[in-house]
């Protein structure tokens, strides 16, 4: 993304990255510009994107959602330009595909993609760049793989506990301490945490693995309301008729 025009007055800990989160409904699902666009606020994300004189290159998910459908495919209706991002690993639709070790360049910053599975075999962190130029403390943007005192559930879409479990303690407390948190979700009203915050006090995550498994087993969590409709429309970026490149047949 090209942040030049409005970095120097809306910075956030860095005069070269501009950082919002955009809340949706009541469920406070969070994203970046654009992290986890929901389908439902395209229109205001653009919006936004507009008033604050940007230029938007890409609209990246985290993971296939079961929640909701994404954005992603409307906003390159919208904004032809834009590149659609997801994890090989989903299967799913995009323009690009990342996988483990990755770098998303948006301006002088990047991403670094990390693998995440567990919630879905999937799902990746994106993790801002580490170096005397990046923001600092980090950014991990760990969709649903690890929530604000919790994490994602791992009862369908191919989920694994041990998984989950592994992916979190290997690839995200395994980041200093400071680094930021921001989920894809969360059920009660908190926007961000820390990797320090979650190692002490996560609920599921401080337990050791078969602590861990049996909490999950346990969740008895109903399915989510639309997960029938929004995952095979997000295996399609969110358009059935969306002419982008299958995962199968992109190497990014
Ligand atoms: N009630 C919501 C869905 C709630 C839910 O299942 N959330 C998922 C993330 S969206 S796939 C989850 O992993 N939750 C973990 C937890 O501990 O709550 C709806 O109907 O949409
Ligand atoms: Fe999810």
């Amino acid at each position: 993304m090209n942040y030049t025009k409005a970095a120097s007055s809306q910075a956030f800990n860095n005069r070269k990255l501009l950082f919002r989160q955009l809340f949706e409904k009541g469920f406070l699902h969070l994203h970046l510009l654009l992290i986890d666009p929901v389908d439902k606020t395209v229109d205001r994300d653009l919006s936004l994107v507009r008033e604050l004189g940007l230029k938007l290159v890409y609209a990246i998910n985290t993971h296939v959602h079961a929640d909701h459908v994404t954005g992603t495919g409307l906003i390159k209706t919208k904004v032809p330009s834009v590149k659609s991002i997801i994890a090989k690993a989903g299967k799913s639709k995009a323009d690009l595909h990342v996988e483990a070790g990755d770098q998303i360049h948006f301006g002088d910053l990047f991403l670094e993609v990390r693998a995440t599975p567990g919630h879905t075999p999937g799902c990746v962190t994106y993790v801002t760049g580490d170096g005397p130029d990046q923001p600092q403390p980090r950014m991990a943007f760990t969709g649903d793989a690890l929530l604000i005192r919790g994490c994602g559930r791992t009862d369908f879409q191919g989920g694994s506990a041990h998984q989950l479990y592994q992916s979190v303690h290997s690839q995200i407390f395994s980041l200093p301490r400071e680094t930021f948190i921001y989920p894809a979700h969360d059920y009660r009203g908190f926007t961000v945490s820390t990797v320090g915050e979650e190692m002490q006090y996560n609920p599921r995550l401080t337990k050791d693995e078969e602590t861990f498994k049996s909490i999950m087993e346990n969740l008895n969590l109903p399915y989510p309301k639309m997960i029938d409709i929004a995952v095979p429309l997000n295996l399609v970026c969110g358009l059935q008729d969306l002419s982008v490149t299958p995962a199968d047949a992109s190497s990014n």
